[in-house]
């Protein structure tokens, strides 16, 4: 006998609950142009399905990326929603990297409000372990993980300049003569975010009148939400720089999700000769990744995936495990 049966249940609350859940929620990504981070895209598109979520990924896109990528997003099982570029006002900043112009565009994700509540994670992250709990942290609050200021992208910061960082505070204690002590600043590779229309428009409208600085929208979200940012553990978002950085703070095997942000970390670009790229961690890293972009049971299965979900969506129905030998 097949040990796949279609069995038909009656939907009961506990599957009712998890359905109203899982319509409510999502994760979210973004994708600018025609690039190469389609590949970042689509290997965590097949990491999260790994862990098994109940939850979908939606991949805001901007209108520079090609109709072919996107088709490939849809193939992989994602929800594609084109939103429009966002521009900061101009000045004459230096970016710490050119290219996070493009990331203001972010702010859109605060208009899907189809969901209550999502989970942005950058293209070049993968996640090794389900996270879905994060979807159930208390509302009203930003949650996201501390970022560190060792690498020299954070050369042009006081931080960086005395070598104070917040990961060993205590290491080097902020100079008050450099002013207040700056409030708690987090990695926005990552975070969880209720969509909103009111402070979707008042982000807007703020970031309008906010001069841009080196990290772009992740410096700006870092001001807007400093009261409502909650720290959380960084296995939900290793910044590569943290095992050479702090080691001490890291615990590897707990680690449930990795931002491949160090220079010269992205796996679909490594070739292990920039600073820092030949540790046996960072080899190990980037060849988890590839094992799951090149997974082809990973890749979402049009025809029996969509099948089950069309069946679960209209008829309440429900698959069952059959005994393997009847
Ligand atoms: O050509 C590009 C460049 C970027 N991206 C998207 O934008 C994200 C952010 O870019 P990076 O991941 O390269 O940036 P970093 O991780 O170095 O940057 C960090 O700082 C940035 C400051 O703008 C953002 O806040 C970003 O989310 C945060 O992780 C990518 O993951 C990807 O989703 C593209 O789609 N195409
Ligand atoms: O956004 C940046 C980026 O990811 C850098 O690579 C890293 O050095 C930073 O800590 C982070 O804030
Ligand atoms: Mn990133």
């Amino acid at each position: 006998m097949a040990p796949n049966m279609l069995t038909s249940v009656t939907a009961n609350s506990t599957m009712g609950e998890q359905q109203r859940k899982a319509s409510s929620r999502a994760f979210v990504t973004f994708l600018a142009g025609n690039g190469d981070y389609i590949k970042g895209v689509v290997g965590l598109a097949k990491g999260l399905r790994k862990t098994k979520t109940i939850y979908p990924l939606v991949v805001a896109v901007l209108p520079d990326v090609p109709q072919e990528h996107r088709n490939i997003l849809k193939f992989q099982g994602c929800i594609v929603k084109e939103i429009e570029p966002v521009y900061p006002p101009e000045n004459q900043t230096q970016f710490a990297m050119a290219y996070y112009v493009i990331n203001y565009s972010k702010l859109r994700i605060w208009e899907f409000v189809e969901y209550n509540k999502m989970i942005y994670l950058d293209g070049d992250i993968q996640v090794f372990a389900n996270i879905d709990h994060l979807f159930d942290l208390p509302d009203n609050y930003f949650y996201a993980v501390m970022d560190c200021f060792c690498e020299k992208s954070w050369s042009k910061t006081s931080q960086y300049k005395i070598g104070h960082c917040q990961q060993c505070p205590d290491r080097v204690q902020w100079k008050s003569e450099l002013g207040p002590k700056p409030p708690l600043y987090f990695n926005a590779g990552m975070f969880v975010y209720e969509p909103n229309l009111s402070t979707y428009y008042d982000l807007l409208k703020t970031c309008q009148q906010t001069e841009p600085t080196s990290f772009a929208e992740q410096d700006f979200l870092n001001m807007y939400f400093k009261e409502k940012y909650k720290p959380i553990p960084n296995v939900y978002n290793l910044v590569l720089a943290m095992l050479w950085r702090h080691p001490e703070n890291v615990e590897l095997e707990k680690v449930k999700v990795v931002h491949y942000c160090a220079a010269g970390s992205k796996p679909w670009r490594y070739t292990g000769k920039e600073e820092n790229m030949e540790r046996k961690d960072i080899k190990m890293l980037v060849k988890k990744w590839w094992e799951i972009y090149e997974d082809e049971k990973l890749d979402y299965n049009n025809g029996v995936d969509c099948f089950k979900s069309a069946l679960v969506e209209i008829r309440g129905l429900k698959f069952i495990r059959a005994p393997s030998a009847a």
